[in-house]
C-alpha cells in the first residue's frame, strides 16, 4: 500500500481521516529489525493505524490494567466475588441477541490452535479441522521474529503464498479442499510490545498484533469468503470488552469497512470474567463470535485472585479436573449464557498430545482426549480445540456422531442454574504430593527454558505445556507454600522445601539438556516465585526483558 504526506488509506467509504502521516509519525519508533517481507507488513500506513490505536486507547487500556490491581486488593482482603449488581438489567434481560454467526464461523466443531510459525501454519491449515485459531498469545513467546513473522506468515498465508521447503521437505498448502478459517488470537491486554514506541511509550501487544492482522489482511479476508477474526484472551471484565468493541469500531471505520464484519470470540479464562459473562457478548455484541472456556488460564486465575485466601488451596494439579464442582459449574454457565444469547460456546484444550514410542500410552491418552470432548458436545458446546493435527479426527469423530447439526446453539440448557457459590466451590477431591510438588517445578522450568530460547509451546511428559498451564503450575507451588500445605506424606510445604526441590529438579533437568540450555535462568526467576513472597501477575511479563534487547539506546529503523 503507498503512502503520501497526507493519506486516507482508502477514499471510499472511510469515516476517520485524512490523517497527516508525518505529524502522525512523529515520535513513534520502530525498535526491531525489518528486512524486506517485515517491512512490507509494518509499512508506513500500517504503522499510522497503530499508532493512532495506541493514542487513541492506550490510556483506557492501562486504567482498566489498574482496575484489576484495585479489585486484586479487595480480594485479598478476603472478599469473594459476585455478579454485578449494576448490570443487572443487561443479564436479566431476555430481549438482546449476538449476530449470527459470521460466514466460514457458522460450523467450527474442530479448532486446532498453535503458534505461528510458517511450518506450523501450513500444517495447521493442512489438518482435517474447521478453524484454526493462529495464536500470538499463550503457545507463542513474543519475541520480536516470532511476532512480525507470524504476522508475514499469516499474511502469506491467507494468499496462499506460504509454501516453502525446509530440508527435503516441502510445505504446502492443500489444495483438495477449502481451508479451515482462520481466527487470530491477539495478546491479552497486560502485554505491551516493547519494540514499537508511540510517544515514548511501548505499544500494546494486543493492539500491535490485532492492528497488524487486521490492517494488512481484513478486506483480503473479506474478499475471500471470511473476516478478521479474532479470539480474545485474558479478560477480567466487560469493561475490558468495551475497549475491545471500541478498537474494532475504530479499525473499521479507518478503512471503511461495515462495522461487524471483525469477530470476536472471548476466552472466558479469568474468575471476574465468569461472573460477567452476559455482559461481554453484550459488549462486542455486533462482534461477537461467542466465548470459549479456556481452562487453563481459568484454573491459573481462580488461585492468582484468591491466592491470598486459604480456602482456596487446591490440590495436585491432576485432581483438578474438568469435572471439579467449580470447572463443571463454569462450562454450563457458559453454554447456557452462549445459547441464550445466540452464540458460540466453544470447548477447549484436553493437554494430551500423541505419544509416538509407546502404544499403550497413546492408546490411554488418546481415551483422556476422546473422553474429554464427549464431555463436551453431551454439555453442550459448539466445537472445542485440538493442540495437534494427529488429535483432529478424535474430536471430529465424536463431535460427528452427537452433534449432527452445524452447532448446537438449539440447546438451551434451561435446567442449568448457577450460582456465584457454584462458581467458587473448591470443594475438590485429591491430595498435595511430592510427586505432584516435582511436577510442578518440573513444567514450570521446562517451559520457561523453552519459552527463554523463543518456543512457547512445549511437549513435556507427554502433554502439551504453554503459556497457561506453567502458569498454574507457578500459581500452586507459590500457594502451597504461602499457605504451608501439608503433603500426603506429611510434610508441610514450606520455602526450604520449595526451593531443595527446585535445585533438585533443575540439576535433573540441566544434566539432560544440550549445552547452552536455559535452565539457570530459568531457575533464578522460578526461585522468585515459588517461594509464597513476590508473586508475578504474569510469568511471561517478568520474563519479557530477557528475550527482548531494546534500551533507550536501541536505534530506531528508518521507516
Ligand atoms: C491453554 C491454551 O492456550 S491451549 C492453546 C495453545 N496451545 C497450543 O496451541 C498447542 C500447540 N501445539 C504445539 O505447539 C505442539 O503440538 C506441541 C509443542 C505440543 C508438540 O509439538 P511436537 O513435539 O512438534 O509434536 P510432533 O513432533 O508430534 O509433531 C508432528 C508434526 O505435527 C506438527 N504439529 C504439531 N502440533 C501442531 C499444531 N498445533 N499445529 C500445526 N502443526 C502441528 C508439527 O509441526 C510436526 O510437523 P512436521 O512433521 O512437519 O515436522
Ligand atoms: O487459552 C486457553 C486456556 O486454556 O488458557
Ligand atoms: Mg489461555
Amino acid at each position: 500500500m503507498s503512502h503520501s504526506a497526507t493519506s486516507t488509506l482508502r477514499e471510499a467509504g472511510h469515516k476517520i481521516g485524512p490523517v497527516n502521516v508525518d505529524q502522525v509519525l512523529k515520535d513513534v519508533n520502530i525498535l526491531g529489525s525489518l528486512d524486506d517481507k517485515t517491512r512490507k507488513i509494518l509499512n508506513k500506513d500500517a504503522i499510522v493505524f497503530l499508532a493512532v490505536l495506541h493514542r487513541t486507547f492506550n490510556g483506557t487500556r492501562k486504567a482498566l490494567l489498574q482496575r484489576r490491581v484495585i479489585r486484586q486488593a479487595e480480594l485479598d482482603k478476603g472478599n469473594l466475588l459476585d455478579f454485578l449488581p449494576e448490570t443487572k438489567h443487561v443479564r436479566e434481560n431476555d430481549a438482546w441477541r449476538g449476530p449470527p454467526p459470521a460466514p466460514g464461523l457458522v460450523d467450527r466443531r474442530t479448532e486446532i490452535t498453535g503458534p505461528t510459525d510458517r511450518k506450523m501454519v501450513v500444517n495447521a491449515l493442512n489438518a482435517d479441522v474447521w478453524t484454526y485459531m493462529a495464536d500470538f498469545e499463550d503457545s507463542s513467546a513474543p519475541t520480536w521474529d516470532n511476532m512480525i513473522n507470524g504476522q508475514v506468515n499469516l499474511y502469506d498465508a491467507i494468499r496462499k503464498q506460504v509454501d516453502f521447503k525446509q530440508g527435503e521437505k516441502e510445505y504446502k498448502l492443500r489444495t483438495d479442499r477449502k481451508l479451515p478459517t482462520l481466527i487470530a488470537r491477539a495478546r491479552g491486554w497486560h502485554l505491551e510490545e516493547k519494540h514499537m514506541t508511540v510517544d515514548g511509550e511501548p505499544i500494546s501487544g494486543s493492539l500491535f498484533d490485532f492492528g497488524l492482522y487486521f490492517f494488512n489482511n481484513a478486506e483480503e479476508l473479506v474478499n475471500r469468503g471470511t473476516g478478521p477474526y479474532y479470539y480474545l484472551p485474558k479478560m477480567e471484565s466487560h469493561l475490558e470488552a468495551r475497549l475491545w468493541n471500541d478498537v474494532f469500531n475504530l479499525a473499521q471505520d479507518y478503512i471503511g469497512m461495515r462495522r461487524g464484519t471483525i469477530r470476536g470470540t472471548v476466552l472466558i479464562e479469568t474468575i471476574p470474567a465468569a461472573f460477567e459473562m452476559d455482559e461481554i457478548i453484550y459488549e462486542l455484541r455486533d462482534h461477537s463470535a461467542g466465548l470459549n472456556c479456556g481452562r487453563w488460564d481459568y484454573i491459573f486465575s481462580v488461585i492468582k485472585r484468591f491466592r491470598q485466601n486459604p480456602d482456596f488451596v487446591l490440590p495436585d494439579r491432576s485432581s483438578v479436573t474438568m469435572t471439579v464442582p467449580f470447572m463443571d459449574a463454569y462450562v454450563k454457565l457458559l453454554i447456557k449464557t452462549c445459547h441464550r444469547r445466540g452464540v458460540h460456546a466453544m470447548g477447549g484444550m484436553a493437554a494430551q498430545i500423541p505419544i509416538k514410542n509407546d502404544a499403550e500410552a497413546n492408546e490411554k491418552a488418546m481415551d483422556g482426549v476422546r473422553a474429554d470432548k464427549l464431555r463436551e458436545v453431551r454439555a453442550g458446546h459448539d466445537g472445542t480445540w485440538v493442540a495437534h493435527p494427529a488429535l483432529a479426527s478424535i474430536a471430529n469423530e465424536v463431535f460427528n456422531t452427537h452433534m449432527p447439526t452445524p452447532n448446537q446453539m438449539h440447546v438451551r440448557r434451561e435446567d442449568v442454574h448457577i450460582t456465584a457459590n457454584d462458581l467458587l466451590n473448591m470443594n475438590v477431591p485429591g491430595k498435595i504430593t511430592e510427586e505432584g510438588i516435582r511436577k510442578n517445578l518440573n513444567i514450570g522450568l521446562g517451559y520457561m527454558e523453552g519459552w527463554l530460547r523463543g518456543v512457547g509451546c512445549v511437549p513435556i511428559n507427554y502433554l502439551m505445556e504453554d503459556a497457561a498451564t506453567a502458569e498454574v503450575s507457578r500459581s500452586q507451588l507459590w500457594q502451597w507454600v504461602k499457605h504451608g500445605a501439608p503433603t500426603s506424606e506429611g510434610k508441610k510445604v514450606d520455602k526450604a522445601y520449595a526451593l531443595r526441590l527446585l535445585h533438585e529438579q533443575t540439576e535433573e533437568l540441566e544434566k539432560n539438556a544440550p549445552k547452552g540450555n536455559k535452565y539457570q535462568v530459568a531457575a533464578k526467576y522460578f526461585a522468585t516465585q515459588v517461594t509464597g513472597e513476590d508473586y508475578a501477575e504474569f510469568l511471561t511479563s517478568l520474563l519479557y526483558n530477557e528475550i527482548t534487547n531494546v534500551s533507550d539506546k536501541t536505534p530506531a529503523a528508518k521507516l
